[in-house]
C-alpha cells in the first residue's frame, strides 16, 4: 500500500520512525515533510500536501502527526473529500477505517509512547472499511454536503 505521511516538529521523530517501520513492512511511504526538525515550523502545509496526495490516489492512506493531532486532523480535513480522524487508541484507529472509511489518521505524538503510537498507526493501516450500508450512507451524506458547498 502507498502511505502518505506528514508531521510538524512535534511529530517529526514519530514520522521518521513510522517511515522506517512501514517501509520495512513493504509499504511505499511518501514523506510530505517536515524534512528536517525545525521547532518553529507549522503543520498545515505538510498535512494538506499529504491529504491532497491521498485524495488523488483512491486506496492510498495517510498519517498526519503533531503534538496533539488535533490541528493536523483539522488541516487534512480542509481538503474536500478527505475524511481525517483523530486516532488515539488502537480501537479508535480501527473504527476510523471500519465505520468512517477515513483515508487519514491523525496521531498526537506527545500523547503516546513511540510503541503505542506505532501500534495505533498499525491498527489504522491494517483495517479495511467494513462497507456496511449504514456506514456508507453516512459517508455519502457528508459527500453530498461537500458537493453542494
Ligand atoms: O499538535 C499540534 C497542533 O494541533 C502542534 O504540533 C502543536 O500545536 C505544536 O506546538 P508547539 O509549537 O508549542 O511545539
Amino acid at each position: 500500500m502507498r502511505l502518505h505521511i506528514a508531521a510538524d516538529h512535534a511529530g517529526f521523530e514519530l514520522k521518521q520512525h513510522l517511515i522506517q517501520h512501514f517501509s520495512d513492512q513493504g509499504h511505499d511511504v511518501v514523506d510530505h515533510g517536515a524534512f528536517e526538525y525545525d521547532a518553529q515550523d507549522d503543520y498545515p502545509p505538510f498535512c494538506i500536501s499529504a491529504a491532497e496526495a491521498v485524495l488523488e490516489a483512491p486506496g492510498d492512506l495517510g498519517i498526519v502527526i503533531g503534538g496533539s493531532g488535533n490541528g493536523e486532523q483539522l488541516a487534512a480535513n480542509r481538503v474536500s473529500g478527505i475524511r481525517a480522524a483523530l486516532i488515539w487508541s488502537e480501537e479508535t484507529a480501527r473504527l476510523a477505517r471500519q465505520h468512517n472509511d477515513a483515508q487519514i489518521g491523525s496521531i498526537g505524538a506527545r500523547m503516546h509512547s513511540l510503541e503505542e503510537a506505532t501500534a495505533i498507526a498499525d491498527a489504522f493501516v491494517g483495517e479495511p472499511f467494513s462497507g456496511d450500508a449504514r456506514h456508507q450512507r453516512r459517508i455519502d451524506l457528508m459527500l453530498d454536503y461537500e458537493a453542494k458547498a
